[in-house]
Order: structure tokens, then C-alpha cells, then sequence
């Protein structure tokens, strides 16, 4: 648990922060540029002092403004990566990971310098790396000190297309692997889906929202500060069977029942978390004919809410013990006389995303 009440001014900017995170998985700090996530996690790394304020982690006071208490930042075993990725650079790739050790533990090393990638790597200098690669090679450092807490800035930011991708993949994989928490600075949803199991959604020096990604994605009210989101549902799947000639994945919900995909590059049996956007889901009372979509699922509606656009309802779906979303005119809702408890079809158009559950 990472308890943290703190007010900071740094010029004409304030923070005021009231917030209690579980500690566990990955969580993001969202917010647009100027919004004081990064002050936020100086401030959690113990390289700032608030100016009042108390943060607690796993029942160890780090700072209690009050009675003058400051941990600093080499005493709170903390690992920290920063955008740029400050390596040694008269050590080897392999100095650096080695570097903060506890005891040199070669299998340690293999291991973490396998989930990043950084294997061919681990003999060049620094200076013959790409923005990528040394940023991978800082993770994992901060990662071999065996640190209680991850806390990395913006770790993507001035990457390029491909090697954001192969980042992302490599941080979802890691984030499976350990078990440290990970708190992450980001302004990118695409990052946030793929790796985010909570969110801190920051505005002006304040929070407007915490708490699990897919609460969050279903507050229709939060996603003109989520820039880039739609409202959606993250499901839990398996990949059932994989279609090479009609470049297809099968995928099965708890229950059984069956979504078709494009590709999603996964093997039968590989359990992912997919995002579908209420948008992309209609709902109908019969079984539609002679349709383009072929992802019908069994539905019990369990919520009808209001949005913030006139005319457009929200509506909550239970499907195989899990939420589904859909967007549809009021109007639609009231021609098929939608109410609690009622069974229907969801007709879902698209997944947007598929990540490793
Ligand atoms: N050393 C400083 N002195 C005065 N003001 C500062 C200082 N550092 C940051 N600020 C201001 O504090 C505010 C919050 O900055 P911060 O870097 O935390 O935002 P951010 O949400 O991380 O933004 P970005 O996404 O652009 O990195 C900004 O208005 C910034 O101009």
C-alpha cells in the first residue's frame, strides 16, 4: 500500500495530492503535459521534498512533513528510470545492470537481460546503444537492485513507431514476469491499455480519478480528461484457435462463448485481455441475418446510464461473468424497451486491442 497526502507549490503551480494506491500491478499517472505527474513522481522517488504532507509505503513512513522526516531517496529502495536513461558510460551493458546489486547474481542478470532483450547486448558501451536499448538496459538495472517499487517516467517518450512497440512488448512481458509494482508516468493511451492495471488520472496539480483501468474506462463523465479514450470494456479471453489462411484468431469468453478476431499474433490457449469500445458494440433481441458482423454474444443488460451527450445511453452488459459496454441513441433503447435484468445480443463490430492478461 503507497499512502501519499501531500500539497507542493513549485512556482506558480500547486499539487494536492489524497491518494492510496494497493501496491500491486501496474499504475499509470494520466494526465495532460503540465498536469504534475512528473512533480508527482519526483515527489514519490524522494527527489523533492513536499512542502507539507506525509507518504507511507507498506507501513514505512518516508516523509511526515510534520516532525521533519525525509527518507532519501538511496534509503527508500526504490527503483527509478527517468526518459533519458542515465547509464554509466565507461561501464558495458553489463557493468550497468551489475551496477547496485546486492551480490552479483549472473542468473539474475541472464534472466532479466533475456525479458528485455538486451541478451547480444550486454558487452557494448553505452554510447553505441539506441534510445530503446539504453532505456531497456536502465529498466532493468533499476530492476536488479530488487527495488519494493518501479517508478518509471514516461518510459516511451522519444521512441519511434517500431521501437515503441517492441518497448511496450517487452514491458507487458516484464510486468507479468516480476512482481515488483510499477508506477508509470504516461500521456499515452495506446501505452496505458497495454500495460495499466490502475490509473491515476491527474488535472491541474490535483486527481480526478483513481483506481482500475476498466472502472475508469466506463465513466463516460472522465473521457475528455482521458484524451484519446473511449469508453470501453477490457474482457479476459482465450485464444481458442488460431485461422492462418483467414488470418483469424478464435477467441472463448469464461462461458464459452466465441469472439472472432483479426490475427492477434497469439498461440491456442494464450489467455489476453481485450478492449472493446462501447461504440463498436450494438445489441439487438433476436438474432440478426445476413450481417457483416459476426461476433454475437448473449447478454443480461445490468445498468442503463445517461452520458454526458443528450440522446446517448450507456449500457452495462454482464457476459460470461464479465462487463461488456455499448453506446446506443436513447432512442434505440427505447424502441427495444431496454430495461434491467433483460437478456440480449450484443453485436460487436471490433476489438482495438489485445494485450497479455
Ligand atoms: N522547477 C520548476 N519550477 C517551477 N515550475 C515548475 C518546475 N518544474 C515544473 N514546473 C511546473 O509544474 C507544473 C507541473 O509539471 P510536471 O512536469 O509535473 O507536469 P507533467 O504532468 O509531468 O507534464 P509533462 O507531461 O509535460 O511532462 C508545470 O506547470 C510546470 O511548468
Amino acid at each position: 500500500m503507497f499512502e501519499l497526502s501531500l500539497s507542493h507549490e513549485q512556482g506558480a503551480f500547486r499539487l494536492d495530492v489524497d491518494l492510496a494506491l494497493n501496491g500491486r500491478g501496474v499504475t499509470a499517472l494520466f494526465g495532460p503535459s503540465g498536469s504534475g505527474k512528473t512533480t508527482l513522481l519526483r515527489l514519490m522517488a524522494g527527489l523533492d521534498r513536499p512542502d507539507t504532507g506525509r507518504i507511507v509505503l507498506d507501513g514505512q513512513v518516508l516523509v511526515d512533513t510534520r516532525v521533519g522526516l525525509f527518507v532519501p531517496v538511496h534509503r527508500r529502495r526504490l527503483g527509478v528510470v527517468f526518459q533519458e536513461a542515465r547509464l554509466f558510460p565507461h561501464y558495458s551493458v553489463r557493468g550497468n545492470l551489475c551496477y547496485g546489486m546486492p551480490a552479483r547474481d549472473e542468473p539474475a542478470l541472464q534472466r532479466m537481460a533475456r525479458l528485455l532483450g538486451i541478451e547480444p547486448l550486454l558487452d557494448r558501451m553505452p554510447g553505441r546503444l539506441s534510445g530503446g536499448e539504453a532505456r531497456r538496459v536502465a529498466i532493468g538495472r533499476a530492476l536488479l537492485t530488487r527495488p519494493r517499487l518501479l517508478l518509471l517516467d514516461e518510459p516511451l517518450t522519444g521512441l519511434d513507431g517500431d521501437r515503441k512497440q517492441e518497448l511496450l512488448g517487452y514491458l507487458a512481458a516484464l510486468v507479468r514476469d516480476i512482481e515488483i509494482p510499477v508506477i508509470f508516468v504516461s500521456h499515452d493511451p495506446q501505452e496505458l491499455l497495454a500495460v495499466a492495471d490502475d490509473l491515476v488520472l491527474m488535472q491541474h496539480g490535483q486527481v480526478r480519478a483513481s483506481g482500475p483501468l476498466d472502472t475508469l474506462l466506463a465513466r463516460p463523465e472522465l473521457m475528455p480528461f482521458l484524451g484519446g479514450f473511449d469508453v470501453s470494456a477490457m474482457l479476459r479471453v482465450v485464444c481458442h484457435r488460431v485461422d492462418p489462411d483467414r488470418h483469424l484468431n478464435e477467441l472463448r469468453l469464461a462461458d464459452g462463448q466465441r469472439l472472432e478476431v483479426p490475427a492477434l499474433n497469439v498461440s491456442p490457449g494464450a489467455v489476453l485481455k481485450i478492449q472493446i469500445r462501447a461504440r463498436d458494440v450494438a445489441l439487438a433481441l433476436t438474432p440478426p441475418e445476413q450481417t457483416s458482423i459476426r461476433n454475437v454474444l448473449g447478454c443480461r443488460v445490468t445498468g442503463l446510464h445517461h452520458t454526458s451527450t443528450p440522446g446517448v445511453t450507456l449500457v452495462a452488459l454482464a457476459v460470461g461473468g464479465q462487463v461488456l459496454r455499448a453506446l446506443i441513441s436513447t432512442a434505440s433503447c427505447e424502441a427495444l424497451a431496454l430495461r434491467e435484468g433483460q437478456k440480449v445480443l450484443a453485436l460487436v463490430r471490433a476489438v482495438s486491442l489485445a494485450r497479455p492478461a
